[in-house]
């Protein structure tokens, strides 16, 4: 069936009332109201499955701990789980002396006696009755004349009185009534008034203070806008006789979504207490909700009186209870209320932060009061126990600002604004190839995994192990007159992984960061230059760090260039060291760049103008292969590298520096020395330490088998070379140590030979070096490859020679 084209001919309007002299619209509200709480009512009269004996007692400890101090808590009359319910809060010493109990009975004797006795020797109780007063309700629910409505409400006052005066001198319990005229919004404004005035005088009894009457206006049915709710209290409040004997009580419901809205009004225009369900369970659409009125009332800067300090616990409760969620955009309590997708939203909340966090604390020292005043979050998360970890949630709707506060929030990273851009980027790319929201952890990886940034799991291929940065005086730096101090210039000398194989690079220029920028450039053909670098720190006293963000553009183009290319990679680094933390952001900048792109072969530079040192080709070696050269050897294999690399121009890869070095030395080649080692074995001569070496040589192709004396293996390996020579071979230098690990631990010696070239005075000098599982061996080796270097004179008398 359409929807109807004249809704006028099936729907009446409400009657407005005449009311020129209005004061509610020009009221402000500075006080909380006193609550009830009819969540153990009127809530649980709403739900499918009511609440158990259990469900009931936890709830209502909640409704204390929040500071309720009027809870409705049953209709007794109407089962024997809500009476025994009621019974057992007493009997158990369960409700706090401070702490009125309600109860609701029709008008009916047995139900009401039911009713008292099911509060019978509590300390404070309140007897709720109530009869339907419209004449829809006269009409047809209790077919009454408008005498016989008032002759049924004043019979059973009078009841009340009767029994709870009984009650009260028996157990002592204090007694409060309270009455409802229900469908208080579709009564007739007068006759309203006039049942609640025969209540009031057949109580006969309503005082100041606690015993004034409660007079209970209910909303049954939300049925009109919340000014004509207003303006029926505000007729109701002028008119009843005795008001300062009478609580006004509202008791809103939900069904044109105006319960709120009608209850603040209702308040404005004379309401001085509220009832109504947490979250606003309840008939229908539910009770007014308590929890976003009070909230209301404390943004606007008044206490409610209650406390919701930990609102996720009364949540919790509320919704195990009965058995209905909150919904996600409830205010105050949804989980995505204080949540902001929206790229403007979140970008204004970021400012928002960082605005406050200023005026906060000038308003801290001038003694002022710390004003929350944030856009899109009317109220702190904080005071409601929630963190800020919900404000900011990214998805394809976010921009650069929620993004940067994320970082900021879990990283600690003030990125600049321009790294803002470049990574929102990077994170709308993945947040709209997989089309969902993304994580604080998506966010928080996907900036590690960019700007490897955090971390040996997020390492990227260049990573800097150590470093010195070092200065001295430029050599063009001094000016005419001398008056200006020396500019410095910074010499950039560390230990960089690249691609797991450690470097030593070296660099000069202006500042530590170009210095690095000069060190890639001349080692590993990487060629950028900075356009912004910023910094900040991180922490506090000795726990400071220093954060770097660096952004770098490709070098080789004209620095005017340079400054207009759009492309550009950001990097980030944090350290103790505040050089360290830009140095290492350089390298993330970089590492960023070159992505996955096969770098150029590393290069040292040992020519006329050596960037690199003998210490630089003595660590190639090591990392190579694991040889840890003497000094001497490190400074002769450095001649050898000069010589070789001359005709580059003195430079070197460190490809070709490993395999000169194998070939200089014979070391893991298959051409074998001009002297090598075929076999050998070692006896012990006498009872000292002398050793005799049965060795078999090939010498120059020739396999010689040779025995002789010594001290030891090395001196009888000498005496067997100097056997076959003329003029002396010494050992110079002899040092070893071990590669490897276990079983597959191998001895490798070096060997320093000087040879006094017989005839002449000089004396020549050479490396040989060898590994072995066998140490004689190793030795041995070694020493037949330093002989290997030099030009041996043969001995005469040998072979005919
Ligand atoms: C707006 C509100 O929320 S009001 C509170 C509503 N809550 C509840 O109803 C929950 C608890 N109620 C119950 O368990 C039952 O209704 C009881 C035990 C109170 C009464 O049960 P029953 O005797 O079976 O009557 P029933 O539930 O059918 O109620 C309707 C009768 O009560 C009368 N009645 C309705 N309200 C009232 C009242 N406030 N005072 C006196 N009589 C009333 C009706 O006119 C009707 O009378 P009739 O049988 O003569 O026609
Ligand atoms: C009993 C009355 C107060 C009631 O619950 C209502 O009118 O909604």
């Amino acid at each position: 069936m359409p929807m109807l084209a004249d809704p006028s001919q099936k729907y009446k309007p409400y009657t407005p009332l005449h009311l020129p002299d209005r004061q509610w619209p020009s009221k402000v509200q500075r006080t909380a109201p006193i609550w009830l709480s009819t969540d153990l009512r009127d809530g649980n009269q709403a739900l499918a499955n009511p609440m158990t004996i259990e469900q009931k007692t936890r709830f209502f400890h909640a409704l204390v701990k929040a500071g309720l101090k009027e809870i409705e808590v049953a209709y007794p009359a109407a089962s024997d789980t809500d009476f025994n319910f009621v019974r057992g809060l007493i009997d158990g010493n369960q409700v706090p002396d401070d702490v009125w109990l309600q109860v609701l009975t029709p008008a009916r004797e047995d139900l009401i006696k039911r009713t008292v006795d099911a509060v019978a020797g509590s300390k404070r109780a309140i007897i709720h009755m109530y009869n339907a007063t419209s004449p829809n309700f006269r009409n047809v629910v209790f077919r009454n004349s408008k005498e016989e409505t008032v002759a049924l409400a004043v019979k059973h006052t009078k009841i009340v009185r009767q029994l709870t005066e009984e009650c009260a001198a028996r157990t002592g319990t204090i007694f409060r009534y309270e009455y409802s005229p229900e469908t208080f919004t579709q009564t007739e404004p007068d006759f309203a008034i006039e049942v609640c005035e025969a209540v009031k005088a057949a109580w006969g009894k309503a005082g100041l203070g606690d015993e004034r009457i409660v007079f209970n206006l209910p909303a049954t049915v939300e049925i009109a806008p919340p000014n004509h709710y207003a303006d029926q209290i505000e007729n109701f409040c002028s008119k009843i006789t005795e008001r300062e004997k009478v609580i006004v009580s509202l008791h809103p419901h939900n069904d044109r979504g105006q319960g709120v809205a009608a209850t603040e009004l209702g308040m404005l225009a004379g309401g001085d207490r509220v009832e109504g369900c947490l979250f606003g369970n309840g008939e229908r659409t539910g009770n007014v909700d308590l929890v976003n009125l009070a909230l209301n009332l404390y943004t606007q800067g008044v206490h409610p009186n209650l406390d919701f300090s930990d609102i996720q616990s009364v949540i919790d409760v509320v919704t195990a209870c009965n058995d209905l969620p909150v919904h996600p955009r409830h205010p105050y309590a949804g989980e995505l209320v204080f949540t902001a997708f929206s790229g403007s939203h979140q970008d204004a909340i970021k400012k928002g932060f960082e605005a406050q966090r200023a005026r906060h604390a000038e308003a801290a020292q001038r003694g002022e009061p710390q004003y929350w005043d944030m856009p899109y979050l009317p109220i702190d998360p904080a005071d409601l126990g929630c963190d800020y970890e919900a404000v900011i949630r990214v998805n394809a709707q976010s921009g650069k600002g929620g993004i940067a506060y994320l970082v900021q929030q879990h990283l600690g990273l003030d990125l600049p604004r321009k790294m803002q851009v470049a990574f929102y980027g990077v994170v709308q790319a993945i947040a709209d190839r997989e089309a969902r929201e993304m994580t604080v952890e998506d966010i928080t990886t996907a900036f590690r995994d960019t700007y490897r940034f955090g971390g040996s799991k997020y390492e990227g291929r260049l990573v800097l192990k150590s470093f010195k940065v070092s200065s001295e005086p430029r050599a063009d730096s001094n000016t005419e007159d001398g008056d200006e101090p020396a500019d410095e210039r910074r010499l950039f000398d560390g230990t960089v992984s690249v691609d797991g194989q450690l470097r030593v690079i070296r660099g000069d220029g202006n500042g530590p960061l170009s210095a690095l920028l000069d060190a890639l450039r001349t080692h590993l053909d990487i060629d950028f230059g900075v356009r912004e670098y910023s910094e900040h720190a991180i922490g506090e006293g000795s726990n400071v760090k220093a954060a770097s963000y660096v952004e770098l553009v490709r070098g080789g183009q004209e620095v005017k260039d340079a400054r207009k290319s759009s492309e550009s990679w950001w990097g980030v680094g944090v350290d103790s060291d505040i050089a360290g933390s830009g140095l290492r952001a350089v390298l993330s900048a970089v590492n960023y760049a070159i992505g996955d792109r096969a770098l150029p072969e590393l290069k040292l530079s040992v020519g006329f103008s050596a960037k690199s040192g003998q210490a630089d080709v003595a660590n190639a070696v090591l990392n190579s292969l694991q040889l840890e050269l003497p000094r001497r050897f490190q400074a002769s294999f450095f001649e050898v590298v000069q010589r070789a690399a001359r005709a580059t121009g003195g430079d070197i890869s460190y490809t070709d520096l490993v395999q000169l070095f194998r070939a200089t030395y014979h070391y893991g080649v298959q051409t074998p020395p001009r002297i090598s080692l075929a076999r050998f074995n070692l006896d012990n001569v006498g009872e000292g330490s002398r050793k005799q070496l049965n060795i078999e040589l090939v010498w120059a192709g020739e396999t010689r088998k040779l025995t002789a004396e010594g001290n030891g293996v090395l001196s009888s390996a000498l005496a067997v070379l100097n056997s076959q020579i003329e003029g002396t071979l010494a050992i110079r230098e002899y040092a070893e140590h071990s590669i490897g690990e276990g079983s597959g631990v191998e001895a490798v010696s070096f060997v320093e030979l000087a040879y006094d070239v017989p005839g002449t005075a000089k004396r020549e000098t050479a490396w040989g070096v060898s590994s072995d599982t066998d140490i004689a061996a190793s030795g041995l080796k070694a020493v037949m490859r330093a002989a290997s270097a030099f030009e041996l004179v043969p001995k005469k008398t040998v072979n005919g020679h």
